[in-house]
């Protein structure tokens, strides 16, 4: 789709930005280049929009040398979302987000309706925040109104140079959730640059890490941070890349635990014969319609146990939908100070994910791709020994 062949970028006054670049960007693919400042970045992002043209080799977009674009018709392919979102102060939120649809000569009603589609999807309601200037609007309103411009013309390609820069972390991770939906559901194909290793493996595909002009390693996120290619790279990603690892690795159903099942209208000695058998010390409950209500201790050996679980069950809400990363997994333990938290597929139980599990996960994860072992060729063998 998009694709840099031996790219160098030297400045008239003998600085090499982009030293040798060969990279390609699958469709609809998110590749985001992450380095130090200066590192030629953004230089490399101008090179696709022809801001800058190379010293040598070659960009293609769709196998067609970009050199031989007019630059007009190439920037109608791309869409371009700068820091700042880059937007007209003297121009209503609007008319902001329909600059490129009057440039390419839409008609004014169809472009407005456009863009207050574009609003509504960016999560701006456009009768309250059309028609205010961007003085008017918050750091990550205006982060979303560049996007929503960008997005307009629906261009294949879209170019983003660190647009999630100027806000506060707390803004900042809930515009790039909301980025990687949208994404979800337009599948551009991205170039998105920053400087945060957190946000390249947070929102990447693929991570390019810039070295001086040259990549150091282009991998997914779990590879960059399960196996270092370079001394420069580790030290970049940081000491801490077991805990980042954490936000990319996802719950598979093989990490899960299998406790013992009851229902709530089953009667304890039975449930409690059950969880003795299986040499577990607790249970998960059920309720009528097969949805997680909780969990229920063992009794204790020789007790008199009467009535039904429902009489003994205790309520457990900490549950997470397969997929979900262990990030969240660990957060939602100690969130609930739970020593397990169930994993649901749609409505249905799966099993449990316990700290034993996670860290069984977190492991093999990254020995699967330091020995490039197939993760389900490993299995677990931990019990559950209950909640903390
Ligand atoms: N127009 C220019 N003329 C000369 N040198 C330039 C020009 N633009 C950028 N450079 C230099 O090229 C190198 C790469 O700059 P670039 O802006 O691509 O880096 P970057 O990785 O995007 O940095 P940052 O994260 O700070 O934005 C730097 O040394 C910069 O000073």
């Amino acid at each position: 789709m998009l694709r840099f062949e031996q790219v160098t970028k030297r400045y008239p006054d003998g600085t090499l930005a982009v030293d040798n670049l060969s990279l390609e960007v699958a469709e609809g693919e998110l590749v985001t280049l992450v380095g130090p400042s200066g590192c030629g970045k953004t230089t490399t992002m101008k090179l696709v929009n022809r801001l800058e043209e190379p010293t040598s080799g070659r960009i293609l977009l769709d196998g067609e040398d970009i050199a031989g674009i007019h630059p007009v018709a190439l920037r109608r392919r791309i869409g371009y979302v700068i820091q700042q979102g880059g937007l007209f102060p003297h121009r209503t939120v609007l008319d902001n987000t329909a600059t490129v649809l009057q440039l390419l000569e839409w008609k004014k009603p169809a472009a407005r309706k456009r863009a207050a589609e574009m609003l509504d999807l960016v999560g701006l309601d456009p009768s309250v925040y059309g028609s205010r200037y961007p003085g008017q609007l918050s750091g990550g309103q205006r982060q979303r109104v560049g996007v929503a411009r960008a997005l307009a013309a629906d261009p294949p390609v879209l170019l983003m140079d660190e647009p999630f820069g100027a806000v506060d972390p707390v803004v900042r991770e809930r515009l790039q959730n909301e980025f990687l939906r949208l994404q979800a559901e337009v599948r551009k194909t991205v170039l998105f640059v920053t400087h945060d290793i957190e946000e390249a493996v947070r929102l990447g595909d693929r991570i390019a890490v810039f070295g001086q002009g040259r990549i150091e390693q282009f991998d997914p996120p779990a590879t960059l941070l399960g196996a270092p290619a370079t001394d420069y790279v580790a030290q970049f990603v940081g000491a801490d890349r077991g805990l980042k690892r954490l936000s990319v690795t996802a719950v598979e159903e093989g990490d899960l635990e299998q406790p013992p099942l009851v229902d709530l209208a089953d009667g304890m000695a039975d449930a409690a014969g059950r969880m003795r058998e299986s040499g577990a010390r607790w249970a998960v409950v059920l309720d009528a319609s097969g949805n997680l209500h909780g969990w229920v201790p063992r009794p204790a050996a020789g007790a008199a146990v009467t009535g039904t679980v429902a009489d003994h069950a205790r309520r457990m809400e900490a549950w997470l939908p397969l997929g979900s990363s262990l990030k969240k997994a660990f957060g939602m333990m100690l969130q609930y100070d739970a020593g397990w938290i169930a994993v649901l597929d749609g409505d249905r139980f799966l099993g449990v994910l316990t700290p034993a599990g996670l860290h069984e996960a977190l492991r093999r994860s990254i020995d699967a791709d330091a020995q490039d072992v197939e993760r389900a060729e490993v299995r677990l063998e931990t019990l559950p020994n209950g909640p903390a």
